[in-house]
């Protein structure tokens, strides 16, 4: 039997990442702290993928099942598993650390030489180096000398657009786009790369990674701000508005410039796969609120995000950033009282003078550019 371990039973671990590992012969392990979903996989060791688009398709999937990430079994298959993939928000892989920290101590002590490789599936740069980092502040000097030479943590870039499902009983059933794009670091992988259904490898993923984070996730950002801003719920709704698809339009345009210049892509190319990222937030049959886009905003707000870094971009190659300062002028306006880090951020700016503030959440330094920023929240 072939383990794969899937940390985070959400919209990505179980729309796009544990089916490709269903599909390519795994037996997926979905570790989670929600009961409700991980009862449900234990009892139904199976799941629908409803992939929606011109054409519509359910797949089901099977040979999975559930852990609680508190239970102490989940070492266990950290001892024995062959891959391990997590989807779980970029805070919350601090926390997985420890336990795979844990598992992998406990792997050693099993006399495990099998090769593991861990692969965090997240919106961030790096992710599985920043895991590896963690893992190793928790594991014991001995297990971390034994695990250097077999265990790898390739990077990944993922693009699929997964809200949460609505409108069905069904706790597991998910529904997807049918666009997907998941790319891994092969220099980083330990052993032999295990085969993956529509997992595509890559010498060179920090191009791809900041193509998808700085085009997909900051037009999407920005669309979902500004949406918010006229009082708008859905992606949809907001991109269908004149006004501010041509203001994320032009945003992309000024990130995708730096993109250009860092990565030397062709432009044309490039201008062809921000419209088709454009149409993708059109999607008729996804239901995406602007409060999941949005989620987090102080994060989306940090200095290698998808906001600031593409800025700090601009003021690099001494490129346009209009409409880049317009979307995160609407990122420091977002308010969300179901949202921590939105009444943090509301708190923040009322607390402190603007300037400060706006210092402080972006950590930028430009005084020119910061200076841009406050005039177009002012306005
Ligand atoms: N949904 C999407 O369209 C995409 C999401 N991503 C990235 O995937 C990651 C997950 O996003 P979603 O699936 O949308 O979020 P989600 O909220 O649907 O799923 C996250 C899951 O992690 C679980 N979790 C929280 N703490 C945990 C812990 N300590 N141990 C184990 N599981 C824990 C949650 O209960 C939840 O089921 C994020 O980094 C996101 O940026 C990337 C590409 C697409
Ligand atoms: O998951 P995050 O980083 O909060 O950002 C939400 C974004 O991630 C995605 O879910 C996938 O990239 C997008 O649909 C959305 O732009």
């Amino acid at each position: 039997m072939k383990i794969a371990i899937q940390f985070g039973a959400g919209n990505i671990g179980r729309g796009f990442i544990g089916k490709l590992l269903s599909q390519s012969g795994y037996s997926v392990y979905f570790v989670d702290v929600n009961e409700k979903i991980i009862d449900e996989l234990k009892a139904k060791k199976q799941y629908t993928v409803e992939v929606v688009g011109e054409a519509k398709e359910d797949i089901l999937v099977t040979n999975v099942d559930g852990m609680m990430s508190t239970s102490p079994e989940v070492l266990d298959l950290i001892s024995k598993a062959k891959i391990i993939t997590t989807a779980v928000g970029p805070n919350v892989l601090k926390i997985i650390a420890k336990t795979i920290a844990k598992g992998i101590e406990k792997r050693i002590q099993d006399g495990n030489k099998e090769n593991l490789n861990i692969i965090a599936c997240e919106n961030m740069i790096n992710g599985s180096t920043f895991l590896k980092e963690e893992v190793e502040k928790h594991i014991s000097s001995e297990a971390l000398t034994a695990m250097a030479p077999l265990v790898g943590f390739p990077n990944s870039a993922v693009d699929r657009i997964v809200p949460p499902m609505e409108g069905s009983d069904d706790v597991l059933r998910v529904r997807v786009e049918q666009f997907k794009e998941w790319i891994v670091e092969e220099t980083l992988f330990k052993g032999e790369i295990p085969k993956i259904e529509g997992m595509q490898l890559t010498d060179n993923l920090m191009a791809f990674v900041e193509r998808k984070l700085f085009t997909l996730n900051t037009g999407h950002a920005i669309t979902a701000y500004l949406g918010v801003l006229k009082g708008y719920e859905t992606v949809k709704e907001s991109i269908e508005d004149e006004e501010i698809a041509n203001t994320v339009k032009e945003a992309m345009k000024e990130s995708g410039e730096v993109l250009i210049n860092r990565y030397d892509f062709d432009r044309e190319k490039h201008y062809l796969y921000i419209d088709k990222i454009l149409n993708r937030f059109k999607n008729p049959y996804l239901k995406d609120e602007v409060s999941r886009v949005g989620r987090e905003p102080l994060r989306k707000l940090s200095y290698n995000d998808r906001l600031i870094k593409p800025l700090r971009g601009t003021i690099e190659y001494n490129t346009k950033n209009d409409s880049l300062i317009k979307g995160i002028a609407a990122a420091l306006k977002y308010r969300n009282s179901a949202d921590e880090q939105a009444l943090k951020l509301e708190e923040r700016l009322s607390s402190d003078d603007l300037k400060t503030a706006i210092e402080d959440i972006t950590s930028l330094s430009n005084k020119a550019v910061i200076e841009k920023i406050i005039d177009a929240y002012k306005a």
